[in-house]
């Protein structure tokens, strides 16, 4: 197996606070890799380093082979990779099926060269993404909401919805984090269903960063124990789960979910 994405000796600090710290690891292609650690190990800043979001102070990120380090969250998506966010504001007043014809980038109807001077390919350009949006509502479960404004789904139908935005854009690794938090067990379930069939149909590549256990070990393989800024562990969840050093760090912690 290659890697989708290789974290290379990364230091980060924020003020005197060095929050990684000489942190390796590689994603391999085709995997859907868990990342775990107590509250603070700094998961979500490397998650944020990986996506672009913020700066890395030392180290490279490597995506699919080519030095990405420092590169924007918006560059990084041209090349394949995305995060999830919460669905922003100003979309929540726009229907499920709205919100999924909105994400793929360069949409030729936002341009305006395009919109006077190629209408028909714009046209076009819009049947395909509706009849895309219609293929993913229906693919994640959400199609008898898919003309409900967003603002009014449930917390788990909005995670969905937002796992669908990924599917929109046929993306090569997707980074999740936190998406259980608030979701009820069935809708998890679904999320959950989503993703491995995400991973197996459209071989896409997942890192997820994720405080529900049961989610991490019904997904995850290889899971990366993040501590104090740099890697602990990596490895199956069941022998990650009985290693001492990580019940110390991790389930002996006493603010570990
Ligand atoms: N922008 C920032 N400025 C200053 N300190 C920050 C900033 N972002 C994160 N930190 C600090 O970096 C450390 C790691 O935070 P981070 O959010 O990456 O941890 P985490 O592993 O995701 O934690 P949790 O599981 O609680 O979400 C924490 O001590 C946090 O206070």
């Amino acid at each position: 197996m290659s890697s989708m994405i290789e974290v290379k000796s990364v230091q980060k600090s924020f003020g005197r606070l060095k929050v990684i710290n000489d942190c390796s690891f590689n994603i391999e292609k085709g995997s859907i890799t868990g990342m775990i650690g107590p509250n603070g190990a700094g998961k979500s800043t490397i998650f944020n380093i990986i996506a672009g979001t913020i700066p890395l102070d030392t180290g490279n990120i490597i995506l699919d082979g080519e030095d990405v380090t420092n590169q924007t969250a918006n560059a990084l998506f041209g090349k394949g990779l995305l995060r999830t966010f919460q669905i922003a504001h100003e979309f929540s007043h726009m229907t499920a099926l709205e919100n999924l014809m909105m994400v793929p980038p360069r949409q030729l109807g936002e341009n305006l060269f395009n919109a006077w001077f190629q209408p028909g390919k714009v046209a076009r350009q819009e049947t395909k993404n509706r009849r895309k949006a219609l293929e993913v509502i229906d693919y994640i479960g959400l199609d008898h909401v898919k003309n409900e404004l967003a603002g009014n789904l449930s917390g788990g139908q909005k995670k969905l919805l937002e796992l669908g935005r990924t599917m929109m854009t046929d993306s090569k690794v997707v980074l999740l984090d936190e998406v259980a938090a608030g979701v009820n067990r069935t809708l998890l379930k679904g999320l959950t269903d989503n993703i491995l069939r995400m991973n197996r149909d459209l071989g896409v590549t997942f890192l997820v960063i994720e405080h529900d256990m049961d989610m991490i070990a019904k997904l995850c393989d290889p899971v990366i124990v993040l501590a104090q800024g740099s890697v602990m562990v990596e490895g199956k969840i069941e022998d990650i789960q009985n290693n001492p050093q990580v019940i110390e760090a991790y389930f002996g912690s006493t603010d570990a979910a």
